[in-house]
């Protein structure tokens, strides 16, 4: 008997890239230009079927070193997007490189590029800067900006201790980005640990097919908590779940986990690089709204929730 689905709304069947680029250094041009050679490279080919890819990811802070020392020097001006709004190629700040670049690159490959994440630059406070993510549809124009929420303040004994918060000043707004195959949600690398978020825009936007993270876990938590994340976010939300690292390199002051990967909606891992690819590359997958609805349909979580019980703050 052939199984019955409910369509997710809007969703259909993509292929995504997710580029575990080599880290950022201090020549931002240098930056710059290998990360459009890979775009260009991503765009190319991947998926199951062959077909190209239809939305390509880049990690946290892809276009400058990952060190609370640089975050100031390298941040660029952002502007706002209006709400289901966009902003058009000639309306970026010129004074903007990596937002040029992004641009450029998704009108060349013609594809939708969630742009990693850059320093932004508060234009009315110049002592914040933000650790920010901005997206672009195949025409160059910037559709969408995120702004991280939870900024990584860590003492862990025995391993990594950071102060994210000494240069960084937090976002507050949650972000859904409507794309013509599907609804996804947009967070940057500690927001994964924080489930209220994606379960709250989960509760709003019933269509969120996927949830999709720049990110740069570390030698010390990517061992024990990168991979779990992820699954256990997938199969609460009964979504695709992925981040993307930048490549891991010895002798970074912040060495990045790698190990980029992107999970099914019941938690089964269907990309990944090989375990010991942990070096730039390129991590190819399909989503599929069959797949995604059949498990919605049988194992009903969200609607067999006991909400009247649970004695939780409304999400509203
Ligand atoms: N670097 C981060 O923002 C998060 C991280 O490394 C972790 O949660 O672990």
């Amino acid at each position: 008997m052939s199984a019955t689905y409910t369509p997710v709304a809007g969703f259909s069947r993509f292929n995504l890239a997710q580029i575990q680029l080599r880290p950022g250094e201090e020549d931002k041009t240098k930056n710059l230009d290998h990360a459009r050679d890979l775009i260009v490279q991503a765009a190319a080919g991947g998926g199951d079927d062959s077909r190209k890819a239809d939305l390509i990811i880049l990690p946290e802070y892809f276009n400058s070193p990952i060190a609370n020392s640089a975050h100031k020097k390298h941040a660029e001006e952002v502007p706002d997007v209006p709400a289901g709004g966009k902003i058009e190629k000639k309306d970026l700040p010129a004074a903007s490189p990596t937002l040029k670049m992004l641009s450029d690159a998704a009108i060349q490959t013609g594809i939708y590029i969630i742009g990693g994440s850059i320093p932004e630059r508060d234009l009315t406070d110049d002592t914040k800067v933000y650790n920010t993510m901005t997206v672009w549809d195949p025409q160059g124009r910037m559709i969408g900006k995120y702004r991280k929420m939870h900024l990584y303040d860590v003492d862990i004994p025995g391993g990594i201790t950071m102060r994210e918060s000494d240069v960084i000043s937090p976002g507050s707004e949650p972000t859904v980005m409507k794309f013509p195959f599907g609804t996804v949600a947009v967070a940057i690398c500690f927001d994964i640990r924080f489930q209220f978020l994606i379960a709250s825009l989960r509760e709003a936007n019933p269509d969120i097919c996927a949830y999709l993270l720049p990110a740069a876990f570390n030698l010390t938590t990517g061992p024990k908590a990168w991979e779990i994340l992820q699954r256990a976010r997938a199969i609460d939300n009964q979504i695709y779940v992925g981040m993307c690292s930048p490549a891991r390199k010895q002798g970074e002051e912040y060495v990045a986990y790698g190990h980029t990967l992107l999970c099914d909606c019941e938690g089964k891992i269907i990309s990944t690089p090989t375990p010991e690819d942990e070096g730039e590359t390129i991590v190819y997958s399909t989503l599929d709204p069959e797949h995604l609805s059949a498990i919605r349909k049988g194992v009903p979580t969200l609607t067999a929730q006991r909400r009247d019980v649970y004695n939780l703050p409304s999400f509203k």
